[in-house]
């Protein structure tokens, strides 16, 4: 489902004549199946964002290439993965990313609206979802008016509906309590279970890194493979 081949990523710092290179990502391999949820653990600054942000198309790496569902997306486009991403991913961020002024249906709803969805096609999947989210009620708030798990629902939800065969998110439950936290992590979980979604989750929690059906380190910007000594890449029962 996904694929990385020697993926190399350096950040270009400075002014121009005078750059310099900022290696974050050496000689990454890395195939996550489909209906796998692989979870990615690691220390900051050790270059999670940065490969999430290659796999969901938000950066290009300096070399290497990038498969997703059968496609060589390395050298898309801006607006070619704008499109690819509708289809193929969903991405959920630390922080939510919802739109302030508008509530949780129509935040919900915004994907189908841009992708010219019939009116009552659009509330009927729009309610479904949120109704199996468990935020059904909260549907005319706004994000100020909703806590932070109602929030990260709301995020999903978004990211869900137009039903995308994989789910990115970068560190998803950063900033919920561990009620919250827990719950979230079940509805990951039935996710995978109930529509074979292709998971790729970063992490600093332990928790969260358990769901995993394989984790993954990466160090100093590398992955670690099972064959190494620290045997870093575990399978899991
Ligand atoms: N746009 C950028 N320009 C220059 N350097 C960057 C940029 N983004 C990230 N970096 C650097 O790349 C390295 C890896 O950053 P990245 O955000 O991928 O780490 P991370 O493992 O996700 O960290 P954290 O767990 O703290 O979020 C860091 O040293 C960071 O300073």
């Amino acid at each position: 489902m996904i694929q990385l081949q020697q993926i190399q990523h350096a950040f270009k710092l400075g002014r121009k004549g005078n750059e310099r290179h900022v290696p974050v990502l050496q000689d990454i391999n890395l195939t996550v199946n489909k209906g796998e949820i692989v979870t990615l653990i690691g220390r900051s600054g050790s270059g999670k964002s940065t490969l999430l942000h290659i796999v969901g198309g938000f950066l290009r790496p300096t070399s290497g290439k990038v498969h997703i569902a059968d496609q060589d997306v390395t050298a898309y486009s801006e607006t070619q993965w704008a499109d690819f991403r509708r289809i193929h991913m969903g991405v959920v961020f630390q922080n939510f990313q919802l739109i302030p002024s508008m509530t949780a249906y129509e935040n919900t709803e915004l994907p189908l609206v841009l992708q010219g969805v019939a009116p009552n096609e659009r509330r009927r999947q729009t309610l479904q979802l949120l109704d199996q989210l468990g935020i059904a009620s909260y549907a005319d708030h706004y994000p100020s008016e909703l806590s932070g798990g109602q929030q990260q629902r709301v995020g999903i939800a978004r990211s869900l509906i137009l039903n995308p065969p994989i789910l990115l998110a970068d560190e998803p439950t950063g900033s919920l309590d561990s009620e919250n936290e827990a719950q979230f992590l079940e509805l990951l979980q039935s996710l995978n279970r109930e529509r074979s979604i292709t998971l790729l989750i970063i992490t600093h929690d332990d928790k969260v890194a358990s769901i995993g059906n394989r984790t993954l380190r990466i160090e100093d910007g590398q992955l670690i493979h099972p064959s190494d000594p620290h045997r870093l890449e575990v399978p899991k029962q």
